[in-house]
């Protein structure tokens, strides 16, 4: 991962969204993911919207929907969606074979909602997010309370190193009213395997690995934009 200032980062971020809000088209139901990235998208969204297009949207958070809804973006209710036009999300790494890590802010459970939905997903970042290999980031994981030490344990057995998520002192509460574990498992060779380990974990209701989720990713780089699909 490449560190980069923040007001370039920023740049980064708001050139990939730009980039991302012209797929959008009349009509669609788009997916909105969460987090300082997708939040420029949003905004974005909204210019468009001024200009005249016509959408509905479909939340990944509690906080993103509270931004769309600011900015006069109608919201749909997930669980009534069958399927999702195109979607635009964040991520906090990802590789060019298109797996990510997501989860930074602990949206990941509804964000793979929307992603696994969506026929066309879309990931926007900067350019520090790119990895030859998963795993500098750590890999989030929703838990459900009262299964924390038995995931603890197969996480363990799995090799991962866990942490239980804090913020401002208390044990931070995704929007489902979960725990997150963020689990160090090294740099990934194998993020499939991972991800099916992950899947087998009784009490882990989502883990930020995102394996063939993804139709593309734009990412800028200076002045540059680059897709990778
Ligand atoms: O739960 C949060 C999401 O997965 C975000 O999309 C991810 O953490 C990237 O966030 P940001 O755009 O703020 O770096």
């Amino acid at each position: 991962m490449e560190s980069i200032n923040k007001s370039k980062q920023d740049a980064e971020k708001l050139a990939a969204a730009k980039e991302a809000v012209k797929f959008i088209k009349d009509n669609d139901v788009v997916g909105l993911g969460t987090g300082t990235t997708a939040t420029f998208a949003i905004k974005e969204l909204a210019k468009r919207m001024q200009e005249g297009l016509k959408i509905r949207a479909a939340a990944s958070s509690i906080k993103t929907e509270e931004l769309a809804i600011s900015y006069g973006i109608p919201i749909l209710k997930l669980e009534t969606l069958n399927s999702i036009d195109i979607s635009i999300d964040g991520a906090d790494e990802f590789t060019t074979s298109l797996n990510l890590i997501k989860g930074g802010g602990g949206a990941l459970f509804r964000e793979k909602i929307i992603a696994s939905l969506s026929k066309n997903a879309i990931i926007i970042t900067d350019s520090s997010k790119k990895v030859s290999k998963l795993g500098a980031f750590t890999v989030p994981v929703e838990v459900i309370p009262l299964a924390l030490q038995y995931v603890f344990n197969q996480i363990e057995k799995l090799h991962g190193q866990g942490i239980l998520r804090e913020k401002e002192g208390k044990k931070f509460l995704t929007d489902n009213g979960n725990y997150i574990v963020d689990v160090d498992f090294g740099l990934i060779d194998n993020p499939k395997e991972l991800a099916f380990a992950l899947n087998q974990i009784d009490g882990l209701l989502a883990h930020g690995l995102f394996i063939g989720l993804t139709s593309k990713v734009i990412m800028a780089k200076g002045d540059e934009i680059l897709t990778f699909e």
